[in-house]
């Protein structure tokens, strides 16, 4: 590849990313992220030079030469004068889900170190191979929904970083020559080739013949159910913001005519959406369960429960609410923890050694102090003290200080509204609904997208 190409090549995969605030490159030290790291400099070099560019590398302590290769990372980074961190993942290692495991604390020690540097940007080397890879993995596994899909251009990490993956579209055999080009080597994971685990065997039995073919179309696959996802989540975003509303906080009303609207898929996905937010589940609820339980809603009065969501259907509307079972226990404020997944817990400044020692604890408001709320017009009073019980309120001493859906601003704790299924990871895909939910639920606004301008082709959603 010669100097032009590649100047080409990272304007092509740069040009519309936001570097206000620095950026901060996800480096394995293998082909892909290496060839990110030199594309990625040399386009900040040429077109932001005062852009902040910070490499860092996860040692998970997984295998014996990590730290060796950590290590080999930062001095290839010394060398080309980047700044560069090793952040170690520390703590027990579970002995099933190792690979989600050490992806979730990658993810966690990622957005960190761009926390501690005010970089809300992380790009990583996912190429068009791992998406193709990954798309056969989920069809493989039968998942011949929305799933295929595959990795989204961009992902909201913790409601505040984004995650994006330029190289989606750049496949892997362009970057080793573009490396091979500069006489830059870069490491062999053994786990890529290890066939205990999906990815390897997959991406073997993938170089077993007619793999061109075969990427070809999981891509074209890939594309075509990103844009059918896109559409989906805009139109359960549109039924979202037409016929849902918060009369108290944790109480969703929808309107009963919610349940005959035309576009049933769109009216499914937001149900999901809308009992894993109110239930607090990291997942999206059960497509078939949600499609039984709106031909439900269509014809009769219900009560059911789905997702922790008790669903109750009268004729002054369908009103979603947390079951009462299961929330969590009194328990100490920690900082950027989600409660129930349905509350981000933030320390503030103020807070003070005797509120750390014990004094101050989350713990559901209840049914007493719920009963002293005042009544809602028009929403029947055992419907919002049963849906106020289930929210957290701060304590002291026995004492009750606030509640989520007061004040908590005016405490050492913020508790605000989080939206469940997307609180850690949301994809691009679902910014719309997203959008919606936390509108509704009252969870701080998202914030700017990565992308400037159009989206660059990446099948970007607009928030
Ligand atoms: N140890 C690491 N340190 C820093 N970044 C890493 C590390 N491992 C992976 N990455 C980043 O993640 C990208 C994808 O890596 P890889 O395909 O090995 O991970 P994965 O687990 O399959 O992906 P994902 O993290 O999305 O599931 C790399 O190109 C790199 O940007």
């Amino acid at each position: 590849m010669t100097p032009d190409t590649k100047a080409n090549l990272s304007d092509r995969l740069f040009f519309d990313l936001d570097f206000s605030t620095g950026a901060v490159a996800a480096v394995s030290g293998g082909s892909d992220s290496t060839a990110l790291l030199l594309l990625l400099k040399d386009h900040i070099d040429r077109t932001e030079p005062a852009a902040r560019l910070l490499a860092v590398t996860v040692d998970h302590g997984l295998r014996p030469d990590s730290a060796d290769e950590a290590r080999l990372v930062a001095h290839f980074c010394a060398q080309r004068g980047i700044a560069h961190r090793i952040l170690a993942w520390h703590g027990d290692k579970p002995a099933t889900g190792l690979p989600a495991a050490a992806r979730e604390a990658r993810y966690r020690l990622l957005a960190e170190a761009a926390d501690a540097e005010g970089i809300k940007l992380i790009l990583t080397g996912h190429t068009a191979d791992d998406q193709a890879e990954t798309v056969l993995m989920r069809q493989a596994r039968d998942d011949e929904g929305r799933g295929l899909a595959g990795m989204a251009p961009a992902t909201l990490h913790d409601w505040r970083t984004w995650i994006v993956r330029p190289l989606l579209v750049t496949r892997r055999a362009a970057l080793r020559d573009m490396l091979r080009h500069r006489d830059i080597g870069w490491i062999e994971d053994p786990t890529n080739v290890d066939v205990r685990f999906e990815r390897p065997r997959m991406r073997a039995a993938l170089a077993q013949g007619e793999s061109e073919r075969r990427t070809a179309e999981a891509l074209a696959r890939s594309a075509q159910a990103a844009r059918e996802r896109h559409d989906i989540g805009r139109r359960a975003a549109m039924l979202i913001d037409a016929f849902a509303s918060r009369p108290v906080p944790g109480l969703i009303r929808l309107d009963c005519d919610f349940a005959g609207h035309g576009d049933g898929q769109a009216a499914i996905y937001a149900l999901r959406i809308l009992l894993a937010t109110v239930g607090g589940m990291s997942f999206l609820a059960d497509e078939a369960r949600c499609a039984a339980l709106l031909a439900r809603l269509r014809s009769a009065p219900l009560c059911a429960t789905l997702s922790r969501t008790v669903v109750d259907a009268r004729r002054s509307g369908i009103f979603l609410r947390r079951e009462n079972r299961n929330l969590p226990d009194p328990a100490p404020p920690v900082d950027n923890q989600l409660w129930d997944n349905r509350r981000r817990v933030t320390l503030g400044g103020r807070i003070t050694l005797k509120d750390r020692s014990g004094g101050l604890v989350i713990a559901p408001l209840g049914a007493a102090a719920a009963g002293r709320a005042p009544p809602i017009e028009e929403i029947p009073p055992s419907l919002s003290r049963a849906a106020l019980a289930a929210e957290p309120s701060l304590w002291s001493g026995g004492e009750q200080l606030d509640f989520a859906g007061g004040n908590a601003g005016r405490q050492p704790v913020s508790i605000v509204p989080a939206v469940a299924p997307f609180a850690r990871f949301l994809p691009s895909f679902d910014v719309e609904p997203a959008a919606a939910v936390a509108a509704l639920v009252g969870a701080p606004p998202l914030p700017a997208p990565p992308f400037r301008g159009q989206d660059g082709g990446r099948g970007w959603a607009k928030a």
